[in-house]
């Protein structure tokens, strides 16, 4: 078989992050400095890293971020109070909670707390319920990230047969309603599926998001199979069994320089976006007004 495609999630991450400054330096000649807030609770060190790598970005592509760091303590109503003082907060315009919150807190309330419209991560269930109507403006960022690589390199999504695995409230459930919108017959495998590597191997695309490193072994994969690694697992090791699943694979993407700087490339988009709409709103009452 010819080669297998190599998916370079970081060129496609590239191509968004160069549209993204472009319109966040329009924004700012108008006065408007476009605004991630980030929320960490705890003192995870991978999210740590995580959360330094996205305020970078902010400072890269021109954006600002405002980082709050919360102690590993902190009560969901503190958490949910701070939440909504950012939802207030006019300057702020995308809220990232960063997942996962130490497990005393009610992270899905934490979750719900966030404005639709600064909710560029995705993570609200009203925000995940537009998308999956499909008509939603931010879809979470790994997923959308998911997509923008298959229409990178042109990978055809309508009557393919797409499995997901993995169902987490941001990565598993919501790519694989965006796979559905896209006319792929989608299955969602998930930790009580019965008979897994039955199941992949039907795949002409795989989308792994379990969080077990190197879960997806080479000989579930069906020859010429797409196979997208959304993995994050500790010491930035994917989902896929890379040199295993490359030689069965039409397509791959490598971790790290898959899925995750594209995440990060969304994110950013996502706040701009948010951005740009605060300004075509301040304009819609100027007009109201004259
Ligand atoms: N509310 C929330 N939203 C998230 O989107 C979210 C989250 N919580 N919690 C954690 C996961 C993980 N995640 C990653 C983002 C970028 C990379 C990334 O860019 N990784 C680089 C390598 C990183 C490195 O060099 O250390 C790569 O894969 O090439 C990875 C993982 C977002 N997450």
């Amino acid at each position: 078989m010819s080669n297998p495609l190599i998916l370079d999630g970081l060129r496609v991450a590239k191509e968004i992050h160069q549209k993204t400054q472009e319109r966040a330096q329009k924004l700012r000649k108008q006065g408007i400095v476009p605004c991630l807030a980030t929320v960490l609770v705890g003192d995870n060190p991978s999210s740590h890293t995580y959360v330094r790598m996205k305020a970078k970005a902010c400072e890269k592509y021109g954006l600002t971020s405002v980082r709050i760091h919360l102690p590993e303590e902190t009560t969901t109503e503190e958490l949910v109070a701070k939440i909504e003082e950012l939802n207030r907060d006019p300057r702020v315009h995308g809220i990232l909670l960063q997942h996962p919150v130490p497990s005393h807190i009610d992270e899905r309330k934490a979750f719900e707390t966030i404005d639709l419209e600064k909710d560029v991560d995705g993570v609200t269930s009203h925000g995940y319920g537009e998308v999956s109507m499909g008509f939603g403006q931010y879809p979470s960022c790994t997923p959308a990230g998911i997509m923008a690589i298959l229409d990178y390199y042109k990978i055809p999504i309508e009557g393919k047969h797409a499995v997901v695995i993995g169902r987490s409230p941001i990565l598993g459930k919501p790519v694989s309603q965006l796979l559905l919108n896209r006319n792929a017959t989608v299955t969602v495998c998930h930790s009580r599926t019965v008979n897994l590597p039955h199941h992949v191997s039907q795949a002409d695309i795989v989308v792994a998001a379990v969080g077990k490193p190197r879960f997806v072994q080479g000989d579930w994969i069906k020859p010429g199979a797409v196979i997208i690694d959304a993995g994050y697992n500790k010491g930035n090791i994917g989902d896929v069994d890379f040199e295993a699943c490359l030689p069965k694979a039409g397509a791959i993407t490598p971790v790290p320089g898959g899925p995750g700087p594209v995440t990060i490339a969304f994110l950013l988009k996502h706040t701009v976006d948010a951005a740009e709409r605060t300004l075509n709103a301040k304009q819609h009452v100027k007009q109201d007004l004259a």
